[in-house]
């Protein structure tokens, strides 16, 4: 068994609102391995994006700790880097500039930096247009690219500074079906060639089995680790694998167990219900 790269220990988060105290995550504890790829899914309001957070250094704990490579995480760090939902973008900025800036910001602060420093970080941002397919828009201008494009440059400005950890929420949330897939064989090279630890939340279970090694279901009220799945999956994927028996019986799992967990009643459900107890019109 690898060493664990992340160790979530009993980790608890308390908002307030309106006065009321909010329990966004309670008691949640998860070891990830270098290199894992996981996902979450759950309800809305289970503290998938909480979590998320709080490991980037985003937003802090209330009990518990976090720890990277041992060591307890008290903030964010250039080892851990995020990517949203919206692609956040400097629309100022060019495809090419956008993706240099963390490192620029990083290399502001060091010190020393040496001309060879520069080079090198030039050549990784060539390497990442290339990989992402935009080596042709280096100059272009955020709001002349696709929402699709957008993100592939988001990803690999986050990719920029070589984060070991790649903290993903909904990345793919606000994309078409077709952008979606393309862009999951991309994310799954981006892991394979960097090999990084990817953290990556969803509502699409779909999206979830096919990327991840193991799926991490939440449940809410208090937010928390309800199950973890392991994808029965081999480590090279390719999208027939979603017509797979074991694929669809995962994702029928799952999804049971998030309605379950919800605690909301489907519309049907809930319509039925309303019927029988609406008065009789005169
Ligand atoms: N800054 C905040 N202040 C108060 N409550 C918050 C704050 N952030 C999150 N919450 C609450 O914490 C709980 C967990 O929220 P979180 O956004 O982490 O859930 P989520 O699983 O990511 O939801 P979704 O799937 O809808 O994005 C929710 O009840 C939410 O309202």
């Amino acid at each position: 068994m690898s060493p664990s790269k992340i160790r979530i220990r009993h980790v608890g988060k308390r908002f307030e609102r309106d006065g009321a105290a909010v329990e966004a995550l309670h008691d949640v504890s998860l070891e990830l391995c270098a290199n894992e790829f996981v996902t979450f899914v759950g309800a809305s309001g289970c503290g998938k994006s909480t979590l998320l957070r709080i490991i980037g250094g985003l937003e802090t704990l209330s009990s518990g700790e976090i720890s990277v490579d041992g060591r307890c995480i008290d903030g964010p760090g250039i080892d851990r880097a995020m990517v949203f939902q919206h692609y956040s973008l400097y629309p100022w900025l060019t495809v090419m500039q956008n993706i240099k800036f963390c490192r620029q910001l990083k290399a502001i602060a060091d010190t020393v930096r040496s001309d060879s420093d520069v080079e090198i970080a030039s050549g990784r941002a060539d390497a990442l247009l290339n990989l992402m397919g935009l080596s042709a828009f280096e100059k272009a201008w955020p709001n002349q690219l696709s929402g699709g494009m957008q993100q592939r440059v988001a990803i690999a400005r986050a990719l920029m500074p070589r984060p070991e950890i790649l903290l993903m929420d909904e990345p793919f949330g606000a994309l078409d079906a077709q952008t979606r897939e393309v862009m999951h064989d991309l994310i799954r090279h981006v892991h394979q060639l960097e090999k990084s630890t990817i953290l990556f939340v969803t509502h699409d279970v779909e999206e979830a089995i096919y990327l991840g090694s193991r799926v991490v279901l939440m449940a809410p009220r208090p937010g928390r680790i309800d199950t973890v799945y392991e994808v029965p999956l081999p480590a090279e994927r390719d999208q027939d694998m979603k017509l797979a028996p074991e694929f669809i019986a995962l994702k029928r799992e799952i999804l049971a167990r998030i309605r379950e967990t919800s605690g909301m009643r489907t519309d049907f459900e809930l319509l039925e219900q309303l019927t029988r107890q609406a008065p009789a019109e005169a």
